[in-house]
């Protein structure tokens, strides 16, 4: 479903966020006939999809189409109920044991987790330490990185999302924008292979809209990292993105290059809804 992506020396630049490089255009995300229901409501039906590895791709539709659960997924705090889900080539809901393909434990989670960074609506940042803590924390603890290089690297990120002056605040003292670009650097910090994006501007108010997506496009064009980013900013996924992909009730109805989707959409459900929302 997401279009080949022409590797390019320009994507390799002042931050490189990836953690296993994997070749550019080998498939890194894969639903294959995965369902998920909520009582007798059914959210996704039998959704396949892929990412490639370094596009950026995202997910727009109605609310209610099920874009959020895909992240919800992909970050193991949802499990499907039919279908599996493979990250790098691994899969996530699943391992094979035996020669067989069981429910995957824990420590198996974990792991294949670690290749997934997500920054959320509300940015969840601890509020008992420092910006630089916050992103050093997991580096240190669940990657094993001693900390005067999570130090190094956290700072190389606060530069990049433009908080070097902030380091030593606590994100009580940080407005929402700048609280969220902490949430991105402190994602980015796990050296994930995919950067989850679930509609990280619409917690906040419209004036500190424009500098987390100015970060993000900066993010999208300077690195390597793969993105899947849910959102309602139609003009940042425009910049964005490699490939969009329509859902409504839980299917993709549509997907392709962006110019195509925004400009001559064939789908009618994708015209009603881009009308409602441009
Ligand atoms: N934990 C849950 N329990 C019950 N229903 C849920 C749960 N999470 C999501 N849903 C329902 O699943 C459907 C899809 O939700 P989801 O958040 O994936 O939609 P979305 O496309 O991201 O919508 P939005 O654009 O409004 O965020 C909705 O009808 C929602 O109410």
């Amino acid at each position: 479903m997401s279009a080949d992506h022409t590797p390019s020396e320009e994507t390799a630049g002042p931050a490189d966020t990836s953690r296993t490089k994997s070749a550019e255009g080998t498939e890194l995300i894969r639903f294959d006939h995965v369902t998920k229901r909520f009582g007798t409501h059914t959210v996704l039906d039998s959704l396949d999809f892929t990412v490639s590895s370094g596009k950026h791709v995202t997910l727009i539709g109605p609310s209610g189409s099920g874009k959020t659960t895909i992240l919800r997924l992909l970050m193991t705090l949802l499990k499907p109920d039919e279908g599996t889900i493979k990250v790098g080539g691994t899969y996530l809901t699943h391992e094979e044991k035996g020669g067989k393909l069981v429910p995957a434990g824990e420590k198996h989670i974990r792991e294949v987790r670690k290749n997934i960074g997500m920054v959320f609506q509300q940015f969840n940042l601890f509020p008992n330490m420092k910006v630089l803590r916050n992103i050093t924390e997991a580096p240190v603890h669940v990657l094993g990185m001693e900390k005067d290089a999570a130090e190094e690297r956290a700072r190389e990120l606060l530069e990049l999302v433009g908080l070097t002056a902030h380091l030593d605040k606590y994100p009580t003292q940080l407005s929402g924008g700048q609280q969220q670009r902490v949430a991105i650097a402190r994602a980015l910090a796990m050296r994930p292979q995919v950067l989850l994006l679930d509609e990280v501007t619409s917690a906040l108010d419209p004036e500190l809209v424009a500098g987390v997506l100015d970060v993000l496009r900066d993010i999208a064009h300077t690195t390597d990292i793969t993105m899947l980013c849910v959102t309602h900013e139609m003009n940042f996924a425009r910049d964005i993105s490699d490939d969009v992909l329509m859902f409504d009730a839980g299917r993709v109805i549509e997907s392709g290059a962006p110019e195509k989707i925004f400009s001559e959409p064939e789908h009618e459900r994708t015209r009603e809804f881009l009308s409602a929302v441009l």
